[in-house]
């Protein structure tokens, strides 16, 4: 139970709400009922009641709610495959950008984090922060050794308020679970865990120091993508220093133009990054936003915030590579197929009627031209599909569908006739004969002569004990098998019966034999029915166990 400021907070957020006319979708609203009365003091034109369509009204309420729950609001727009598209498309626009806290305040933050001076740290520290956001502030300065750096620090007392407004987040989506069908359809609670991970994620800023230095470490060769270097020395939970870059801001077309970037050139690479990133590095950049990216000399990407990152099981890898192959060959049986082998979906659903229901959504989208089709938007269909054949959410597939969705919005921006499929083809098709057949094989080999030259002195003592002791008579060999067991079972179980089904059969002809020895047997006068009976019940309860076993 809440306690007496959680439920002022409640009260307010129902307030907020009703204000933006989204009291049909108030569940809580029945508790506050005796309340209601409080609104009719209220002057009527501080309602925006319908006057906007509902998607753009549970924007503003989230505006109006305050920072985190507009970053509530842009973590639940990624989950298109619980939310309508329009509500989807409109929380996607909620701005994360806040009012700065004062430098006074940042300044204090890093010194207290470095435990040393701004000025023993920086040459230059700039009091006007180069962006604000709701969780950290990005301030600009230079080291001693002259090298241009940003500053990132979390914002003061943040990590409270996230706690506080998560609890009650809790709060609220069980109620909502509990007393509306419509909202448990929402999985209410699920989203609140998968939005508190992901938030707690942003406040470690050594995490995220982490995340930055393992990319750039994956694309230090690359002409394709350059990772900002990141300063160890001056890191802290919540403070972070990297190297300046800078470069064009990928949304801005008109300034790529003027600067000659070869805009055709640049969409396919974002796609191969993407790939890379995911099949060969298993480590994928998953807040691909344009505000995120800018372009540097050489039609070269430069990145920035690396808070949240995806990786995905080899076994999830293969599965979804094959699943674009069988995609695209409109194989939708091997579809279905992969999804059940995967467990993706339970092991019980019946492939062909799952193979028809991606028929159903698919057909229609490959009737297009195939630069115009969209592998994001294939991916979410599929996932809602699936999510009626209870597909368990996949946080991970979730995160990478939603990285596509943006990789493919900023590519074709960028080029409207990209062909997504024509760049990633290749690409899939070198990686699965890379992971099947025989090149996986050589590979796997050279993975595992490590461990075989490690073992391999000890084979030599291992033949000669084993020979040992199998001439001596003393080698057993231990075999445990799923169909033995079920066999022994099956066995054990058939003895039974058997023994039930004698017995029970035994009874009842002793019953019998009673039944026609009376008057012959003068002993048995007067028990003889009750004997008769109880063993012939006996024996008849036995004969029905046996069937049963
Ligand atoms: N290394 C950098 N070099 C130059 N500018 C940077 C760098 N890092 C961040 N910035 C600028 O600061 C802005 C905010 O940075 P970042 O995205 O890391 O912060 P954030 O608090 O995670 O914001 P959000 O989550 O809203 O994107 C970036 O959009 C970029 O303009």
């Amino acid at each position: 139970m809440p306690g007496f400021r959680q439920l002022w907070r409640i009260f307010t957020i129902q307030l907020v709400l009703i204000r933006y006319g989204l009291d049909e979708v108030v569940f809580a609203i029945h508790l506050f009922r005796p309340f209601r009365f409080l609104l009719y003091l209220l002057p009527w034109n501080w309602f925006h009641r319908k006057r906007d369509p509902r998607a753009v009204r549970i924007r503003q309420a989230l505006e109006a709610l305050g920072p985190i729950y507009v970053k509530f609001g842009q973590i639940l727009s990624t989950r298109r495959d619980l939310l309508p598209d329009d509500i989807a498309v409109e929380l996607a626009r909620l701005q994360d950008r806040v009012p700065p806290f004062p430098s006074t305040q940042a300044r204090a933050l890093i010194e207290s984090a470095l435990g040393q001076s701004i000025a023993t740290s920086f040459a230059r520290f700039e009091d006007t922060p180069l962006a604000s956001a709701s969780i950290a502030q990005v301030h600009s300065a230079t080291l001693h050794d002259g090298r241009e750096v940003v500053v990132k620090v979390v914002r003061p007392g943040i990590e409270r308020t996230i706690a506080n407004d998560v609890s009650l987040l809790y709060y609220m989506a069980r109620l909502a679970s509990r007393y509306s069908r419509e909202a448990r359809r929402l999985r209410p609670v699920e989203v609140v865990h998968e939005f508190e991970t992901t938030i707690m994620d942003e406040l470690d800023l050594l995490r995220e120091a982490a995340n930055a230095s393992q990319l750039r470490r994956n694309f230090s060769d690359s002409e394709m993508l350059y990772v900002p270097e990141v300063y160890w020395p001056l890191c802290r939970r919540n403070v972070m220093v990297m190297e300046r870059i800078s470069g064009i801001p990928v949304s801005d077309i008109e300034a790529l133009r003027r600067a000659d970037v070869d805009l055709q050139l640049l969409s396919e690479r974002g796609v191969e990054i993407f790939f890379t990133q995911v099949f060969k590095h298993n480590f994928f950049h998953a807040d691909m936003h344009p505000g995120n990216i800018f372009v540097g000399r050489d039609n070269r990407y430069l990145a920035v915030d690396f808070g949240i990152m995806g990786t995905l099981s080899p076994e999830d890898q293969r599965y979804l590579a094959e699943n674009f192959l069988a995609f695209f060959r409109r194989d939708y049986h091997r579809v279905a197929e992969l999804h059940v082998e995967s467990e993706w979906v339970p092991r019980t659903t019946r492939v062909d009627e799952f193979e028809a229901a991606i028929r159903t959504v698919c057909e229609p989208i490959f009737e297009r031209p195939l630069k115009d089709i969209s592998f994001g938007q294939l991916l979410l269909r599929l996932f809602q599909t699936a999510r009626r054949f209870d597909m368990t959410v996949q946080p991970q597939l979730v995160l990478l569908q939603k990285t596509l969705l943006n990789i493919e919005g900023l590519g074709r921006q960028l080029n409207p006739d990209l062909d997504l499929w024509r760049t990633a083809k290749p690409f899939l098709e070198r990686w699965m004969s890379e992971q099947v057949g025989a090149r996986a094989f050589v590979g796997n080999l050279k993975q595992s002569i490590p461990q075989w030259t490690e073992a391999l002195p000890e084979l030599p003592m291992l033949i000669h004990r084993t020979l040992n002791q199998a001439t001596n008579g003393h080698l057993t060999v231990q075999w445990r098998s799923e169909e033995i067991t079920k066999l022994r079972h099956e066995l054990r179980r058939a003895n039974r019966r058997n023994a039930m089904a004698i017995t029970g059969t035994g009874l009842i002809v002793s019953a019998a034999l009673i039944y026609g020895l009376d008057g012959y047997a003068p002993a048995m006068v007067g028990g003889a029915p009750l004997l008769t009976w109880v063993l012939g019940i006996a024996g008849l309860g036995f004969l029905v166990s046996a069937w049963g076993e």
